[in-house]
């Protein structure tokens, strides 16, 4: 029996996402765990409904940020950011400036309404905040070459995996104004898991502006730089691993006898029905699984075949591998 009345749940609910875009990690636990108790299998229900389209109002648009952003590096993760700010209106696309050596990239970005550069230089000379979307091995290459054009004006957004603010700083000079982020490419639909931390002149002012852009794409967390090569081996490479799992699940589905188009969609949709009850309810994933679990049902004949393979420990170890390859990367 529920004594929640479905007021009280969605209030829960609306404090919940309205906490759960900027997380600082010391904090994250009172920001994500709404009272023991509060929800039941019926409010379960009601959530997992989906929720009408809620148009723009002054409170939920998200801020703007008038700043010129420029990208060195178009390449993927350049595009899922420059698009996903556009999308949300966090920034015009006029304000985007991008530069790559590769002329079809630039034409992608000249595509949604950005400007193509062909020299590092001109971006900087025409952009505020500055990301450098490089492949790791490259950022200090970059920083070398632009550093005599950093002002006092600019901030400089690096989303290398393991490259350290040290490294940057010794680049570009300790007297700039410094950003590491760990992004993930579903900034293009407005769902990141993204870390940051700050490093060289950057202020607390400049943190705001980086929250504010990636609060328009999702979720970003302030950690100390320690903990970046941990998140980038989870939610940086982690995409990747659920498309792996969407991929699996809709061949079982197939070798089970359903048609390719429906096993796909059944099985992303269920990935991410999935991840909004742990988001939104709060609730312990082991908690959430039990409730699929009947006695001698069908879930937990699936959920044995899963432990006989090791699961837990495959995706432990994934995370692992690319963080300590993230380490790596800053030693290349
Ligand atoms: N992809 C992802 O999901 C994520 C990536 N990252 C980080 O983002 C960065 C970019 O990754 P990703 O977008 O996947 O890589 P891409 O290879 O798709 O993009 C990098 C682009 O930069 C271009 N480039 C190379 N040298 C220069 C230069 N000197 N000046 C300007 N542009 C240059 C490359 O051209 P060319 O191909 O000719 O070398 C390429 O088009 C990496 O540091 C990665 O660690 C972080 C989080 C997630
Ligand atoms: O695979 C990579 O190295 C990059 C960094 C995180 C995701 N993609």
């Amino acid at each position: 029996m529920c004594h929640v009345s479905p007021a009280l749940f969605s209030a829960g609910l609306q404090n919940r996402q309205e906490s759960y875009n900027v997380v600082d990690v010391e904090t994250a636990a009172t920001y994500q765990r709404p009272a023991e108790g509060l929800l039941c299998p019926f409010y379960l229900r009601e959530a997992s409904r989906p929720q009408p389209h809620q148009p723009a109002t002054d409170s939920n648009m998200p801020q703007t940020v008038s700043k010129k952003l420029g990208f060195i590096g178009a390449g993927q993760m350049a595009e899922a950011l420059a698009r996903g700010f556009i999308d949300r209106g966090v920034i015009k696309a006029a304000d985007v400036h991008c530069t790559d050596p590769v002329q079809a990239r630039r034409e992608v970005f000249e595509g949604f309404g950005c400007q193509a550069q062909t020299s590092n230089v001109d971006v900087v000379k025409n952009s505020e905040v500055i990301f450098l979307a490089v492949k790791p091995q490259y950022v200090s290459v970059v920083l070398k070459e632009v550093k005599q054009y950093l002002t006092d004006e600019h901030i400089v957004v690096s989303i290398a995996a393991g490259i350290p603010l040290a490294v940057m700083k010794e680049s570009a000079g300790d007297d700039k104004r410094l950003v590491r982020v760990m992004p993930n490419t579903p900034c293009l639909v407005g769902e990141t898991a993204s870390a940051m931390c700050l490093g060289g002149k950057a202020s607390d002012a400049d943190g705001d502006i980086v929250k504010t852009l990636f609060n328009a794409v999702g979720s970003i967390f302030k950690v100390d730089e320690k903990l970046l090569s941990a998140v980038t081996g989870l939610s940086g490479s982690g995409p990747a691993y659920v498309f792996v799992v969407i991929e699996a699940l809709a061949d079982g589905g197939v070798r089970a006898g359903l048609p390719r188009d429906i096993a796909q969609q059944l099985a992303a949709q269920t990935v991410l029905g999935s991840a909004k009850m742990v988001l939104e309810t709060g609730k312990h994933p082991g908690a959430l699984k039990d409730m699929v679990t009947s006695p001698a049902g069908t879930t937990i004949a699936g959920v044995h075949e899963l432990e006989k393979c090791g699961i837990r420990a495959a995706f432990i170890n994934a995370v692992l591998a690319a963080s300590t390859r993230a380490d790596e990367l800053s030693k290349l």
